[in-house]
């Protein structure tokens, strides 16, 4: 199964993005998103075909934001797709059964077209008002986690389900008992001081219910 934290990439430049990219797998991330925003897909894969190689040596999965062709062409383990951007199902056939398709959804009735398209895995969100990403969907809050995640429980939704947008490690156990399956997040861990011990924090959290 998907690991329950997976690292959303930031950086304006590619030094920057391979920088903190590089800093989140040290400090024991496993899962990376490359969400580098407004560049060149010349630009794009050349950093991307970098992340790649040091995501397969820190056995890391790989997967990249918004684009499917980027996706194919660096063999990345898989795409994370916004509603505007392109469908499931287009990038299923592009990419085929074995790849990871995230889709974002803020609504329940987001969940129900993404999961009949075929994602992967849900991006619900965003919990609450973050600076890392413009033009936001309404926020959600806890309150509408336990509503929306509590529909998918009615109508036998097992699709995973990633809480997204400002999450801390104070949110996580509130967010965990609504149902959600893991986080995905990006400034807490850019930001961190002491990345290593945050990410223990966060899966001890995300992982506390499981036995292994
Ligand atoms: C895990 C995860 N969930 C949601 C998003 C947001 O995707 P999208 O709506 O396409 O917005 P951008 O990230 O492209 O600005 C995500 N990237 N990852
Ligand atoms: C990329 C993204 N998508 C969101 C959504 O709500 O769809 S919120 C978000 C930003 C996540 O970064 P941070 O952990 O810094 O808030
Ligand atoms: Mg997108």
């Amino acid at each position: 199964m998907y690991n329950k934290l997976q690292y959303i990439s930031q950086g304006e430049t590619a030094e920057k993005q391979l920088y903190n990219i590089h800093q989140a797998l040290d400090a024991g991330c496993k899962w990376i998103q490359m969400r580098f925003k407004n560049q060149t897909f010349e630009n794009r894969i050349i950093l991307a075909e970098t992340v790649k190689n040091i995501c397969e040596e820190y056995q890391a999965d790989f997967i990249v934001n918004d684009d499917v062709l980027l996706a194919q062409k660096t063999a990345a383990d898989g795409v994370h797709l916004g509603l505007t951007d392109m469908s499931i199902s287009g990038a299923r056939a592009i990419l085929g059964e074995k790849k990871i398709i995230g889709a974002t959804a803020n609504t329940f009735e987001d969940i129900l077209l993404q999961t009949k398209n075929g994602c992967d895995y849900i991006g619900l969100g965003p919990f609450q008002f973050t600076e890392t990403k413009e033009k936001l969907s309404p926020i959600l809050g806890i309150e509408g986690y336990a509503s929306i995640l509590n529909k998918m429980k009615i109508e036998n939704i097992l699709t995973p389900v990633y809480a997204i947008g400002g999450i801390t490690l104070e949110n996580i156990e509130s967010l965990i008992k609504t149902g959600i399956y893991g986080i995905a997040v990006s400034g807490i861990i850019t930001k961190s001081l002491e990345k290593e011990k945050l990410v223990q924090q966060l899966n001890d959290k995300l992982y506390a219910d499981v036995i292994i």
